[in-house]
C-alpha cells in the first residue's frame, strides 16, 4: 500500500452538552501529523462522544473548530472503525471492503480492495459471507474496508475489543502497520493497546464542567512497543494507576 502522510488536526470546543448535562469541558486540541493518539478514560466520561464529534455523528456547536492543518474541510476525509464490524451479512467479504465506493456511487477499486484483503491476511477468502468468518476475521475485514478509502484522518472507537487477547494483539500489530502515516483518534479501555499502538495517551477524567483530557507520558521508545518491553509493563501499571484515579 502507497504510504500516505496525513496533516494534523487542530480541535477547538466548547463545552459539550447532552441531554441537559455538560459531557465535555471546553478543549483545545492538537492531533499530530500522520500519529496514533490513544484516548482512554472510564465508562461514561464521554471518550465516543468526543469520537462522534469528530466525525459528525453528532452536532457541532456552531463555535466549535475542527481545523486540518493544510488548510483543507474535514469533510469527507474522516474513516471510522467501531466495535462492531458492521459487515453486511448478505455481501461476501470484498464487497464489504468495497462498499463505501459502491454506497457513493463510484466505481470501486477492486485491485486495491484484493491488496488490503490480502494485507489484513484474508487472502483466498474474499467470496466468504461474514458469518463464515470468525470474530477475528470479521475485524480484519473492517480494518481493510476502513482502509479503503484511504482516508487522512481514522477514529477508532475499541476496534478490538471483541476479539481475544491473542487476536487483540495481532491486529495492533497489522493495524499499527497499515494506518501508519494516517492521523489517528483510538478510543481504547485497553492500557497496553494504548502504549503499544499509540504516540500519545490522553485521559480523560470527570470535571465540575465536564470531563478534560490530561497527558500522561509515554516509553521513549516509537510504536509499535513490545507488550514484554519492561518500559512498557512499568508504564502500564502507572496508566492503570492513574486510570483508577481517574474514574
Ligand atoms: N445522545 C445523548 N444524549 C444524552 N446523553 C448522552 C448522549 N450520548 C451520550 N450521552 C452521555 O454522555 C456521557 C458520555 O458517553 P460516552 O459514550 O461518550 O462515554 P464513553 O467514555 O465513550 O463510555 P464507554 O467507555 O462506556 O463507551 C454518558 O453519560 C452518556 O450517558
Amino acid at each position: 500500500m502507497a504510504a500516505i502522510v496525513a496533516p494534523g488536526l487542530g480541535v477547538s470546543l466548547p463545552v459539550i452538552r447532552l441531554g441537559g448535562r455538560a459531557i465535555l469541558d471546553a478543549c483545545e486540541l492538537h492531533f499530530a501529523a500522520g500519529q496514533v493518539t490513544a484516548l482512554l478514560g472510564a465508562s461514561g466520561v464521554g471518550k465516543s462522544t468526543l469520537l462522534r464529534l469528530l466525525a459528525g455523528l453528532i452536532p457541532l456547536p456552531p463555535e466549535a473548530r475542527l481545523l486540518p492543518d493544510d488548510g483543507r474541510p474535514l469533510a469527507g476525509r474522516i474513516a471510522w472503525m467501531g466495535q462492531q464490524d458492521l459487515l453486511m451479512p448478505w455481501l461476501d467479504l470484498r464487497a464489504n471492503v468495497m462498499l463505501g465506493a459502491r454506497l457513493r456511487g463510484e466505481r470501486p477499486d477492486r485491485a486495491r480492495a484484493d491488496r488490503l484483503i490480502a494485507a489484513v491476511g484474508l487472502a483466498g477468502r474474499d467470496t466468504a459471507r461474514p458469518a463464515e468468518l470468525s470474530g477475528g476475521m470479521r475485524q480484519r475485514a473492517a480494518l481493510a474496508r476502513t482502509l479503503m478509502d484511504d482516508r487522512p484522518f481514522v477514529l477508532m472507537d475499541e476496534p478490538f475489543s471483541a476479539v481475544d487477547a491473542p487476536t487483540r494483539h495481532r491486529l495492533q500489530g497489522l493495524a499499527a502497520e497499515l494506518l501508519a502515516g494516517r492521523t489517528v483518534l483510538l478510543v481504547t479501555h485497553d492500557p497496553l493497546e494504548a502504549l503499544r499502538m499509540a504516540h500519545r495517551i490522553l485521559v480523560l477524567r470527570p470535571g465540575p464542567g465536564g470531563a478534560v483530557a490530561e497527558e500522561l507520558p509515554l516509553p521513549p521508545t516509537p510504536p509499535l512497543r513490545a507488550a514484554a518491553d519492561p518500559a512498557v509493563l512499568a508504564a502500564q501499571a502507572k496508566l492503570l494507576e492513574r486510570l483508577s484515579e481517574a474514574a
